[in-house]
Formats: structure tokens, C-alpha cells, sequence
């Protein structure tokens, strides 16, 4: 299979910073020769410096999202499967607009659907699903190139067991499917029932049980194990069109073992052998 691994090294506007180490991280694990040892044609492109490192957040958070939608959509001109490693979740935004999905599985240990009003920190990240959604952030997403807002009703949320109260009382106005990973297979004909037809995945990589695999800062108990990760994302390959997928926040300073990496080369590995065979 074609594939094109487009790195996204950046953490809140900082490039190469905190979570923005670990796409590096990730590739330097090996995972470009584990892809190629299964037959996979690879490329590997990092978007470089952009945005604004005065304004950093905001501005290179959006700028970050419009290079990689172009990134995306230029690998998919040239029929390659692409894989976005990012440090920011926000990050998704752009990936989606350049994969074209029509629906979202959105698999986190957080909800990210919060908006400037609500949000505590002022965190874009804790956003992102909100702003893929239309939620928020609309004169910054129009200038993402392709990007057309994800109905909500063709979003399934999995496993988001870290929900702001605000992000709750949103939940319950929205028509987003909620799944745990162990249920989040029996929902997808739910997805697929509101009209998805070319799903993104989006794997925020602090969804495994940090009591197994600690990926970065946040720390609350349940959620996967990779194993049980690993069968997920098969099982979701096998049971939808995936078009394309994120990979975010590892943070390789909370890894002193370097065990994510190994993990991320077997579980994207074991997807695009399943995702092959629909
Ligand atoms: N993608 C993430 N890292 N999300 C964490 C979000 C934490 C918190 N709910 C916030 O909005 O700030």
C-alpha cells in the first residue's frame, strides 16, 4: 500500500517542543522500516516551521491544520493512505479537511469539545473535536483548505472517560455517538446509519490505560491496553472505509522506557493489513 507519513511536530504553536517530540520520536522508534518490512511503500514529509511564533497558539495552531489538510490532500492526489502524527490534537482539523471524510471516530481519553467560552485554559487542544465539528473557531477553520465541518451526528466519541462539566452539559445536546472501546464496534452501524460512508480516525494515543502505557501528562485510570487498542482499530478498518488517520500527543518525556513507539509500529502496522482487506 501507498502511504504517506506527514509529520506535525508541533505542541501548542511550539515546533519540536513537548509533544511535539514525538512524532520524531515515533519515526526514530523505527516505524518507517516496521511498514516497509510489511511491504509498504512509504514516504515521510515534515511540514517544517510554520505559523507565527509570536502569536503561537492560535496562529500556528491554524497554520499547522491548513498545511496539513494541503499535505493530506497531495497524498491523496498521489493515491497514498495518510497518516498524520501530530503533537497538537487540533491537528485532526486539517487532516480531515485534506482526507475529505465525511464522519469521525474520535478515540480519547478527553472529549476536546470544549469552546473559548467554555474552556478553563484556554487550550486549543481541549477544542479540537469542537472545531472539527463547527463548533467554534469558524473564521480560522474557512481558511483551512477543504474544510467542511463534520456533522455531529456522524462523530462517534470513544471512550472520552475525562469530560469538563461544560463538555457534559454539550454532550447532551449533541447527537454524538458515544462508545467505550469494548462497544465502540456495535456502534459503528449507528455511524454508518446517519450516512458515513469515508470515516477519519482520529487516536489520541493518551486513550491507553496509563496504568499499562503512560503516553503524556494526563493520567486518568481505565481505557485499553495496546492489545486491546490494537484489536479496536482492526476491528473499526474492517467495519468502515477509513480514509485517513491521526495519531497525537505522545509526549515522549513521560516514556523514559521508549515503550510507544514499538506500540504505534504494531498498531499501524496490524490496521493497514486490516484496513487492506475491505
Ligand atoms: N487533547 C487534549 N490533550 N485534551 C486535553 C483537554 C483537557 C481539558 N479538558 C481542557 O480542555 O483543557
Amino acid at each position: 500500500m501507498k502511504l504517506s507519513i506527514i509529520l506535525a511536530p508541533y505542541d501548542s504553536g511550539l515546533y519540536h517542543a513537548g509533544f511535539g517530540q514525538g512524532p520524531d520520536a515515533i519515526i526514530a522508534g523505527g516505524l518507517v522500516d516496521e511498514l516497509a518490512l510489511r511491504g509498504h511503500d512509504v514516504v515521510v514529509e515534515d511540514i517544517g516551521e510554520v505559523g507565527d511564533a509570536q502569536k503561537r497558539e492560535i496562529a500556528t495552531g491554524f497554520a499547522v491544520c491548513r498545511a496539513v489538510a494541503t499535505k493530506v490532500d497531495m497524498a491523496r492526489d498521489d493515491e497514498r493512505f495518510p497518516i498524520v502524527l501530530t503533537g497538537n490534537c487540533l491537528t485532526a482539523a486539517g487532516a480531515v479537511a485534506g482526507d475529505a471524510a465525511d464522519s469521525l471516530i474520535w478515540i480519547d481519553q478527553h472529549g476536546d469539545l470544549n469552546t473559548p467560552e467554555t474552556s478553563a485554559y484556554g487550550f486549543l487542544d481541549g477544542m479540537a473535536l469542537a472545531t472539527t465539528l463547527g463548533l467554534c473557531w469558524r473564521p480560522m477553520t474557512s481558511a483551512i483548505p477543504g474544510f467542511k465541518a463534520i456533522d455531529p451526528s456522524r462523530c462517534m466519541l470513544v471512550d472520552a472517560r475525562d469530560l469538563d462539566p461544560d463538555e457534559r452539559r454539550l454532550l447532551e445536546t449533541l447527537p454524538i455517538i458515544r462508545a467505550q472501546w469494548t462497544d465502540a464496534l456495535d456502534n459503528i452501524r449507528k455511524l454508518k446509519a446517519a450516512g458515513a460512508a469515508q470515516a477519519h480516525l482520529h487516536l489520541d494515543l493518551d486513550v491507553h490505560d496509563p496504568d499499562v502505557l503512560q503516553v503524556n501528562r494526563y493520567a486518568l485510570p481505565g481505557g485499553p491496553n495496546p492489545e486491546q487498542l490494537r484489536q479496536l482499530v482492526c476491528g473499526l478498518a474492517k467495519s468502515i472505509p477509513i480514509v485517513g488517520i491521526t495519531l497525537s500527543a505522545y509526549d515522549p518525556a513521560f516514556d523514559a522506557k521508549g515503550e510507544v513507539p514499538p506500540v504505534v509500529g504494531q498498531l499501524l502496522g496490524d490496521f493497514l493489513a486490516a484496513h487492506a482487506r475491505i
